[in-house]
Formats: structure tokens, C-alpha cells, sequence
């Protein structure tokens, strides 16, 4: 949650922070996009996320959805399948949490968080999961993938040492919703730029980084000091 808070703020948009089901109701309305991430689910919390859904829905509220370690279990796996049911404008998982929604079962290799399946292996499932679901799916790795079922794009910026780092797959499906917001009728572009400049904040972060801990920090710093000529000139997106 610090990770995600903070890559938004350095970003320029606004983050709260919401999770009781009493102001679910009244606040959801008040953002410019809602951002669900499993990643710490429990049985008391489901409900909120799924009135939130809900609700952003009703009010015409782009949302997007972090399907964290989808396939570990079938508790996860299904509250995953029933948020996807409510048509997220947009999911971004790594390999193994999108191939886990697409198969529908729970995957016996699952790691948790961590992904066992590299992105490219999972274009196919994203593409049909694009299809079968309405929403713009993103998978992220070496390569990040973005379809909307028809279209697939790769978002190729980005250092490995990201994942050294916990909640980088969070924090850039946050930016995502962040930059859905700006936009919500170019949901496809505005997750493939966001991925795009993610990366790109990690190369720059990591040309001053000794390991995950700095990069974390220098990864904040230089999403903060991005500039419209730096991301022209850097951001790696083309058709696969
Ligand atoms: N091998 C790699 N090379 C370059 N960038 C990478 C690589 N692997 C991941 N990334 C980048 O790291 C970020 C996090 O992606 P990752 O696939 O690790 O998410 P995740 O598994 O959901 O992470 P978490 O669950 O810890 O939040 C993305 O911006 C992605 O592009
Ligand atoms: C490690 C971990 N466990 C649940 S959420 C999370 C952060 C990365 O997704
Ligand atoms: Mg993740």
C-alpha cells in the first residue's frame, strides 16, 4: 500500500485509500477512477470490493482490477472470477495470475505473488480473456502485453530488478487506473502508456540504483521527474 500511495503521488494524481464498506457507497462516487487489488484478501474484505465495483459501475466510473496470485487458491480464484464478472475496464496481472483466470482453476505450481509463466507465454490467454470478459487485459514481464482481444500491443521498458521489488506489479496497475482516469474512452493506450512509463521510470531509476532498495526509492524519483520529451523519446510500445 505505501508503494502504490506513493507511485501515485508521484504521478500527480491523488490516491485514497478505502476499504470500509460504510463509505464504499459515498466516496466511490467522489474518484475519477477505482482501483481493486486482491493482494491481501480476506473473507471480510471481498464484499467492500465487490460493492465498490458495483458501485463504480452504476456511476460510470472506469475500474480496474489486480487479480493478485489469482490461482493460488480457490477462494482467491473465484472472488477473482466474480470481480472480472463486473466488467473491469481494465485487468493487468503477470503471466501466472492471467493464465489462472483464463484456464478458470487454480494452478497447482502457483508461487503466490510471484509469476512462474513469462508474459509472452500468456498473449493467447490474454487475447481470449480480452474477449470472453470486455476488458482490456495487460500482462506484465520482460514484455508487458496489452489486449483489448483484438489488438495486442508489447510495452517492452522496464529493468528485471523490478521484481525484486514487492508490489511494483501493484503500484503500476495503480498507475494504470491513474492514467484511465485521464481518459476513459482510450482505456487500451492509456494502460499500454502507463506500463510504458512505469518501465521507463525503472530504467531511469536503476542507472542510479545499487539493488531493490534504492531502485525503489530512485524508481519514485524518477517517475516524479518524467518529462513529455524523456517518455516520447524512451517509451518502447509496438505491435505484436
Ligand atoms: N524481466 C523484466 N524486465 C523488465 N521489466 C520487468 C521484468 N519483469 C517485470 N518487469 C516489470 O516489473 C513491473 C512489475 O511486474 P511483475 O510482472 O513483476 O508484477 P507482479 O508479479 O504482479 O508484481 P507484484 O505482485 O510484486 O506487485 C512491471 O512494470 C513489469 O514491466
Ligand atoms: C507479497 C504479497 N502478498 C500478497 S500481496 C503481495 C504484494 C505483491 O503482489
Ligand atoms: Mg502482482
Amino acid at each position: 500500500m505505501d508503494l502504490v500511495a506513493n507511485v501515485l503521488l508521484s504521478a500527480g494524481a491523488s490516491p485514497a485509500m478505502i476499504s470500509c464498506v460504510e463509505e464504499i457507497p459515498e466516496f466511490t462516487p467522489k474518484t475519477h477512477a477505482l482501483y481493486i487489488n486482491v493482494g491481501t484478501l480476506t473473507a471480510d474484505r471481498l464484499p467492500g470490493m465487490m460493492m465498490a465495483a458495483q458501485v463504480a459501475n452504476d456511476c460510470n466510473k472506469p475500474w480496474v482490477l489486480d487479480p493478485v496470485a489469482a490461482g493460488a487458491s480457490g477462494f482467491r480464484l473465484r472472488a477473482c472470477l466474480d470481480l472480472l464478472k463486473l466488467r473491469p475496464t481494465v485487468v493487468r496481472g503477470n503471466g501466472s495470475e492471467i493464465m489462472a483466470l483464463f484456464k478458470g482453476s487454480v494452478d497447482e505450481n502457483s508461487k503466490g505473488a510471484d509469476s512462474t509463466h513469462e508474459s509472452t507465454d500468456a498473449v493467447a490467454a490474454a487475447k481470449s480473456l480480452a474477449q470472453s470478459s470486455g476488458s482490456i487485459v495487460a500482462v506484465s514481464g520482460a514484455v508487458d502485453i496489452v489486449t483489448d482481444g483484438q489488438r495486442v500491443v508489447g510495452a517492452k521498458n522496464g529493468v528485471a530488478m523490478l521484481q525484486k521489488i514487492t508490489a511494483t506489479g501493484c503500484s503500476v496497475t495503480a498507475l494504470i487506473a491513474a492514467f484511465v482516469a485521464i481518459d476513459p474512452s482510450q482505456p487500451f493506450e492509456a494502460t499500454a502508456t502507463a506500463l510504458s512509463v512505469f518501465g521507463l521510470a525503472g530504467e531511469i531509476g536503476m542507472s542510479k540504483a545499487n539493488g531493490p532498495a534504492s531502485l525503489r526509492t530512485n524508481l519514485i524519483d524518477a517517475l516524479h521527474g518524467l518529462d513529455r520529451t524523456t517518455v516520447l523519446q524512451h517509451a518502447n510500445v509496438s505491435n505484436i
